[in-house]
């Protein structure tokens, strides 16, 4: 029997004609991510409306965050998530902020530290802006900049508040403690008949 795994996802869209659009985009998406064989979801967030990052930087997103059980390692499951990114015409040559279709971003698989404890400490340490040196398609798990980023935490503290960072040893709700209350600023959930539940 292949190990169970427990998986954290955070979607995004960022749509030129945002709102309506974007979350119809993050509901086939997770629709698409459910219907896998190895892939189910658990819980998933209600989906909020975010300005984009770095401010100024387009349109504002849809986000959401997913809690999956999965039999798949983490390559698998990265590559999966680039596939349904792709049908959606996703293109990931075109630049790290220009404006994208959809983004699903592996924020946590178990409690899976890659590619080592000392890098990521020394990626999640880097001021904001600065680039890290990884290879292109290199796993970094959790996601290097989760703890920084409230479009990441907002949703995902409505599914794994208690979730635990394996290096940084703080949980979801205690990320966003931290973030205060400037790290949700202009974001909200869009309202009660988007979730939680799924489906
Ligand atoms: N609000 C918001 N801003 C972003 C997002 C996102 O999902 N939400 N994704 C990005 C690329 O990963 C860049 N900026």
């Amino acid at each position: 029997m292949p190990q169970l795994s427990f998986g954290l996802v955070s979607l995004g869209a960022n749509l030129p004609s945002a709102d309506r659009h974007a979350s119809e985009t993050l509901r086939s998406a997770w629709g698409i991510l459910h219907g896998a064989p190895d892939i189910s979801i658990t819980a998933i967030s209600r989906i909020w409306r975010t300005p984009a990052f770095p401010p100024g930087s387009g349109p504002d997103f849809a986000n959401a965050a997913a809690r999956i059980a999965t039999t798949l390692t983490a390559g698998a499951l990265l590559e999966r998530l680039h596939a349904i990114e792709a049908e959606f015409g996703r293109d990931r040559s075109t630049g790290r902020w220009s404006v994208r279709v959809l983004d699903l971003d592996l924020i946590a698989l178990d409690d899976l530290v890659l590619p080592d404890a000392a890098t990521l400490r020394r990626w999640i340490d880097l001021p904001p802006g600065q680039q890290r040196n990884e290879a292109p398609g290199q796993l970094i798990l959790p996601h290097p900049r989760l703890q920084d980023r409230g479009f990441v935490l907002g949703p995902l503290a409505e599914i794994a508040p208690g979730w635990r960072h394996p290096l940084i040893g703080q949980s979801v709700a205690e990320m966003l403690d931290r973030l205060g209350p400037a790290g949700l600023a202009g974001m909200r959930p869009r309202s009660g008949d988007d979730g939680p539940g799924f489906p």
